[in-house]
């Protein structure tokens, strides 16, 4: 029986489920009486663990159907009781099952304690039918995965990449703008529709989105779409990983003066929340694990050191939100706030709370458990670490402001018939359309920034202007293939933003797009972009290289193999030499 069940488990790829709360796919290794061993790949290194089969059937809870579909087909069953009651475990009950944390006795068991106890086998019987049950239903899972064509052609493209996963220990190379990518780790109802992960991190600031399509003869393809960011971090990347190469560079930009904005962007559910506010233990979220509390920490280290303690600064904290337009403070009862400009310029926020906090803890509780109450994926949420001097004035010195971004895709959806829907996506697309040109003019170091066109952009609009302002954008993204359109979105988002000219290169194996790529390619090399003699200058290259290939050949062939000259000329006149030699 062990054996047939090795058999038939080893080598399947199966979900697992991880201390940290992470689910992820790994392969069967070996399987131990009612233990399977499981193998994956994390940052290059083949890890491992035990797992109880009932463990495995938790996470898939579809499980009991196919069990029943496949005893029901069995001629040999092997207790009719635990077949009876399971196929009546209503739906309802089962996801009860779900959510309980798994135990180390099979669930079917405790469905059938639930139903009628009296009835149940004893485990030391009903463990290896179960086990063979459970073996031919994760087989045939595996094979009515929706989409298992795709899945497939994923896997296999997967093992052709080279991955070179970020560490801690990798330099951190300071930019006025930096644009990145994180991609999340598919929940766990993705996870319970068997949706394919259609996102690869290959590592070196490089993403792939695996787009499912197809032909018109219903032929399926996978169109693969590769993007290049400053950074991109795959589903292991913890928050502190993700922080050390975006936000904590920004915050010793402050202390020397500057202005810094870090950027959470992406569809809603992709991650944003959970980067900037910290990660959910359950349903708590631990708000120590997050950008803004990771900043907060940092900005109290740099206070207390000696390189800046001479400046005598003091931090200050606000936290807004901006929902339709209209600001609102969120450490004051989320009282509705004006925006106005003054005879300066200057855009100020009128009446918006500046708490004086005086250590990181103080930091961290206030704005950063209000975030995971107020925030809401139609509302921009920001807060600002404040420096300022301990002088009369309060004067600025540097100033961080950390944004949770509305969801992208509320910026496009238009189903709505209701009008204050189509108002708050109007103002969102605009708010986001915004920011991205004001980015863009930003890393262009141009003279005009189109701020005004919102007003998060004008709230922000000191951290757009000065030479040392600095910007960060984040963008998350979610890997099912349910989201593919909204992750190309984001995706396309954040690479204009950061106007990256070579940032996207679409994988093709098309002749056609590889020559407009060389062309391309050559334009740039040799400075000619929009010169009218480039083409001219493009063909006398192609000719001169064509000429010089021909000449070496020729060259070869009289050499090595003596034989005629290949211009007629020169063959008549070395056939003449020839005779009058015989
Ligand atoms: N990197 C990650 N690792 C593990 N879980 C994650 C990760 N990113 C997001 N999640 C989980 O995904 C769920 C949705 O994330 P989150 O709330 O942060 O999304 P969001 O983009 O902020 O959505 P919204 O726009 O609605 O605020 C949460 O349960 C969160 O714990």
């Amino acid at each position: 029986m062990e054996n047939n069940l090795s058999r038939l488990l080893v080598g399947l790829s199966v979900q697992i489920s991880r201390s940290d709360g992470r689910v992820h796919s790994a392969s069967v290794k070996s399987v131990d009486n009612s233990t399977v061993m499981v193998e994956w790949h994390e940052r290059n290194i083949c890890r491992g663990k035990g797992i109880e089969l009932s463990e495995l059937c938790t996470l898939n809870p579809e499980l009991l159907d196919h069990i029943n579909a496949i005893t029901s087909k069995n001629p040999d069953p092997p207790t009719p009781a635990p077949e009876k009651v399971s196929a009546t475990i209503p739906n309802q009950q089962r996801r009860k099952n779900d959510a309980k944390p798994a135990t180390l006795q099979p669930f079917v068991h405790e469905a059938i304690k639930e139903n009628e106890p009296e009835k149940m086998p004893p485990p030391s019987t009903a463990r290896g039918p179960y086990n063979t049950f459970v073996c031919l239903s994760l087989q045939f899972l595996e094979a009515s995965r929706p989409n298992q064509k795709f899945y497939e052609m994923i896997q296999d493209f997967r093992e052709t990449l080279e991955i070179t996963p970020l560490s801690a220990t990798d330099l951190i190379e300071p930019q006025r703008i930096c644009v990145c990518v994180r991609k999340r780790p598919l929940n766990k109802q993705e996870v319970n529709k068997k949706e394919i992960d259609v996102v690869s991190v290959p590592g070196k600031g490089a993403l792939l989105v695996h787009e499912p399509k197809q032909k018109v003869d219903l032929t399926k393809y996978l169109d693969n779409q590769v993007f290049h960011f400053d950074y991109s971090f795959d589903e292991t990347a913890t928050n502190e990983l993700v922080y050390k190469f975006t936000a904590k560079p920004l915050v010793q930009s402050i202390f020397e003066g500057g202005m810094a904005t870090c950027f959470a962007y992406g569809q809603t559910g992709s991650g944003k929340t959970h980067t900037m506010g910290g990660d959910f233990a359950g349903k708590q979220q631990n708000s120590a694990k997050g950008i803004y509390a990771l900043a907060a920490q940092d900005v109290f280290a740099y206070l207390n050191h000696r390189r800046y303690a001479n400046l005598d600064l003091s931090a200050y904290v606000s936290f807004f939100e901006i929902y339709n337009g209209k600001v609102y403070d969120l450490l004051h009862k989320k009282a509705k706030l004006r925006v106005l400009e003054d005879d300066r310029q200057q855009v100020q926020v009128v009446g918006l709370e500046e708490v004086c906090v005086s250590s990181a803890e103080e930091n961290v509780t206030s704005p950063c458990q209000t975030s995971a109450n107020a925030n809401s994926s139609r509302s921009h949420a920001i807060l600002q670490i404040v420096l300022r001097r301990n002088d009369r004035a309060t004067t600025l010195h540097g100033k961080f402001s950390l944004v949770d971004l509305a969801g992208n895709e509320r910026g496009t959806d238009v189903s709505s018939n209701d009008r204050s829907t189509l108002v708050e996506t109007a103002e969102i697309n605009r708010s986001l359309l915004a920011l991205k040109e004001c980015i863009r003019s930003l890393g262009k170091n141009s003279d005009h920034i189109p701020f005004r066109m919102s007003t998060l952009t004008k709230v922000l609009r000191d951290s757009f202007i000065g030479e040392k302002s600095r910007t960060c954008m984040i963008a998350m993204v979610s890997p099912g293939m349910a989201s593919c359109e909204y992750t190309m979105n984001t995706l396309r988002y954040a690479n204009r933003a950061g106007d990256l000219v070579q940032a996207m290169d679409q994988i093709s194996y098309n002749i056609e797009e590889g020559l407009s790529d060389l062309i391309d390619h050559s334009k740039k090399l040799f400075g000619l972009y929009k010169s009218k003699y480039f083409f001219f200058f493009f063909i006398i290259i192609i000719c001169s290289v064509e000429n010089l290939l021909a000449l070496c050949f020729r060259l070869y062939c009289c050499t090595l193999y003596r034989i005629l000259p290949l211009f007629s000329l020169r063959s008549s006149f070395c056939l003449k030499v020839s005779t009058q030699t015989v």
